[in-house]
């Protein structure tokens, strides 16, 4: 089974400031759970606590009810930490699988089989020969997880692993990785600073801004009912506008209706968290937000229009996406913005 991880009433300060506030957070044992948040959210530091690279100044991080700063040698192997640039060194593939496992005293054999098999379930096998410092960088970041999985870690710590690889790359890694972990019961946590990596792969996602810890939930969770604007733009809603639910329910922008309402929040200040497929664009003179075009230029398998919504403060930019065969506003002209509800998320906040 994989390891259980408790974070418990944990701060850390870097330079004369609070950079990671964590009240409480558990990952259960085989759970895989991404942690969320844009640059400088806090998310390396987190993972280097739960590695033990780094003491927090307040708190406790404990592995199976164990606090980290007492586990033994033999526990500490039990983690697995694949940092972000492979730390490879200037000697075969093979031997840089290995060592890991020489440190823990494998028979020669036995260490030789289990580095090619994880070398194997990374399809990295013909590279075992190889200088390490010779493959490219997605080769070598397929060696350094490899060299983690070879030890059968129970808990494994992935630090960006696809990080500098192209689009395409990325979703063949992530489908490699997942499946060599398929028949492990492996706890695993992983950092991403792409919503569409967590959304797809994690069990759970832990939203991180600003060092705090802004939303815990599953990736339907995060997806449809973000806690707050912060995490709306973190998930990629392409439109997050400050908003007001009137008595009745209506959501209005900039007091412009949107098309939207809700029975559940209440009147008060809100939020709409739009997908750009979520925008429709209208005549001029329809019931909706006043927006003019700023641009149309083609997406994959769709057009984006920028525009500038009018409020009454100043222009607010806004993005939708339009069928590549449905009529495009030219630049210039006067339209009017409403949302779909069911690509919209309302939420409370201002
Ligand atoms: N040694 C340090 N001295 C001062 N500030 C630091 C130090 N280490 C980290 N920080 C700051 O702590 C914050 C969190 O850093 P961290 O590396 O955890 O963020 P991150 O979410 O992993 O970012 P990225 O996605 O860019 O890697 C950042 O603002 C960073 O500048």
């Amino acid at each position: 089974m994989g390891a259980a991880l408790t974070v418990r009433d944990v701060r850390v300060a870097r330079g004369g400031r609070e950079v990671l506030v964590v009240d409480h957070l558990d990952v259960k044992p085989s759970e895989h759970l991404f942690v969320l948040g844009p640059n400088g959210a806090g998310k390396t530091t987190l993972l280097r606590l739960l590695a033990a690279v780094t003491r927090p100044d307040r708190g406790e991080v404990e592995v199976d009810g164990v606090p980290v700063r007492r586990l033994g040698l033999a526990e500490r192997r039990r983690v697995g930490y694949v940092t972000q640039r492979p730390a490879l060194l200037g000697t075969t593939v093979l031997s840089n699988v290995e060592l890991p496992l020489r440190w823990r005293k494998v028979p020669r054999a036995r260490r030789r089989t289990m580095a090619l098999g994880a070398l194997e379930r990374l399809q990295v096998a013909h590279l075992a020969e190889r200088p390490a410092l010779a493959l490219s960088g997605g080769e070598q970041q397929r060696v350094n997880l490899a060299r983690s999985l070879a030890c059968d870690p129970d808990l494994l710590l992935l630090d960006e692993p696809a990080a500098g690889l192209d689009t395409e790359a990325r979703a063949i890694f992530f489908a490699d990785l997942e499946r060599a972990l398929a028949d492990r019961a492996v706890t695993t946590v992983q950092v991403t600073h792409r919503p569409e990596e967590a959304l797809r792969h994690a069990d759970r996602v832990v939203v991180l801004v600003d060092g705090a810890v802004r939303q815990v939930g599953t990736p339907e969770m995060i997806n449809r009912m973000p806690a707050d604007a912060a995490v709306a733009t973190v998930v990629g809603y392409d439109n997050v506008l400050t908003a007001r639910i009137t008595p009745d329910g209506a959501v209005l922008v900039g007091e412009w209706p949107t098309g939207l309402a809700t029975d559940g929040l209440g009147p008060g200040p809100a939020v709409v968290a739009a997908f750009a497929n979520a925008v429709q664009v209208g005549p001029s003179g329809r019931e909706g937000l006043p927006a003019v075009v700023r641009g149309v230029s083609p997406g994959r398998g769709h057009r984006v229009v920028l525009l500038d919504g009018r409020l009454p403060g100043g222009l607010v930019p806004l993005v939708a996406h339009l069928g590549i065969d449905a009529p495009a506003p030219a630049p210039g002209e006067a339209v009017s913005v409403r949302f779909d509800d069911a690509l919209s998320a309302i939420l409370r906040g201002r």
